[in-house]
């Protein structure tokens, strides 16, 4: 099969550029746990991706698939597909790394996880730090994830810092409220670029998205299907995939339903990162430029909202930054 259209790019608050739609890379597992069975299926997505026409794929520390991101980059670049500018390579700082004398270490053992020498966008997983150490999730004798307090206006500062040492081209923060991101947006010497969000036609997140913009903060959208393999997805019930309204959408469309998703992303200005591990489905999910929702489709999508989080990140409740 050919590979499709290079997707939209949009300029950034610092003047980079970010391709519309990314490759998602989290594999639903419990937080910071990986299977055996995970191993290689995310370096066989980002080669497929990029073949199909991707630019743009969103890792973590966390997921614990960073050498595999950096390998099927490397091959590609290596065989003459792609350069190294082509592509846009975001990955995040996880909780255990928010002390300001972490933050470098950090970033620099996720560059050496993809073998690269600098990231397109480094971003603040969470606004929540846990205990600083090895530990993806450090657990006291109740069982209870152990907290610090760094405040996250000094975590941010450290990762100014990145970006003048020219580790990574931008900085941006993930699953901020609108409080964190004005307090932010007030303090920083370098704006966050983006907030990375859950986003979906459930979950639509107007406000938000209304905030961002106003402040010039692009918002990446996570989960845009609702994450319906994750262990804390809520979304067993009535999976987003399968709601009759989205796939009526699609069907005047000839598109499917996750198509109709990722496009209304795309219009509402967000930049959506779906996960597939599946060629035919990366595919599907990349093929959404040839066709444009009418302000009726997205007014009818928009209307499914119910505020409904499938990500509610309970490891974190009881921290005074816990954001939802
Ligand atoms: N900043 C944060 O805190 C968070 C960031 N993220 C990021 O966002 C990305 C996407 O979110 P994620 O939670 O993974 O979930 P998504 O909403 O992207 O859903 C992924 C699931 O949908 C399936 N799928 C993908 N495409 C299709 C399709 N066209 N039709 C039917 N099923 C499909 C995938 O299956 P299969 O792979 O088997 O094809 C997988 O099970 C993550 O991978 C990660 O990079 C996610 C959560 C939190
Ligand atoms: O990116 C993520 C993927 O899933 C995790 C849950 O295990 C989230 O906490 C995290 O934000």
């Amino acid at each position: 099969m050919p590979a499709l259209r290079p997707a939209p790019t949009v300029a950034l608050n610092d003047g980079t550029r970010i391709p519309v739609i990314g490759l998602g890379t989290y594999m639903g597992n419990p937080l910071g746990r990986r299977l055996e069975s995970d191993v290689g299926q995310v370096e066989q997505a980002v080669l497929d991706a990029i073949d199909i026409g991707y630019r743009h794929v969103d890792g973590a520390l966390l997921y614990q698939n960073e050498e595999e991101v950096g390998r099927a980059v490397r091959a590609k670049i290596a065989q003459g597909v792609i350069k190294r500018e082509d592509m846009f390579i975001c990955t995040k700082l996880w909780n255990n790394s928010h002390h300001p004398d972490a933050v470098e270490s950090t970033c620099r053992k996720s560059l050496s996880n993809l073998g690269l020498d600098y990231v397109d966008l480094y971003l603040m997983h969470w606004p929540v730090a846990f205990r600083d150490g090895d530990d993806l999730k450090p657990l006291g004798p109740d069982g209870k994830v152990l907290f610090s307090h760094v405040d996250i206006l000094d975590t941010w500062r450290a990762m100014e810092q990145l970006v003048r040492k020219g580790l990574t081209r931008s900085i941006g923060v993930s699953n901020f409220n609108e409080r964190q991101l004005r307090r932010l947006m007030d303090h920083c010497s370098i704006r966050p670029v983006v907030n990375q969000v859950e986003c979906h036609p459930y979950l639509s997140q107007a406000p938000l998205l209304a905030l961002c913009q106003q402040l010039g903060v692009r918002v990446v959208a996570y989960s845009p299907f609702g994450s319906p393999e994750s262990d804390w997805s809520l979304g067993k019930v009535d999976r987003l995939l399968d709601d009759p309204t989205i796939a009526e959408v699609g069907r005047r469309h000839g598109k499917t339903p996750g198509q109709v998703i990722l496009r209304s992303l795309v219009q509402r200005g967000a930049i959506p990162i779906p996960k597939s591990v599946t060629k035919s489905r990366i595919r599907e999910n990349f093929d959404i430029f040839d066709f444009e929702l009418s302000a009726q489709d997205m007014a009818t999508l928009e209307a499914l909202n119910k505020n409904r989080r499938m990500c509610p990140f309970l490891e974190g409740l009881g921290h005074p930054e816990y954001p939802f």
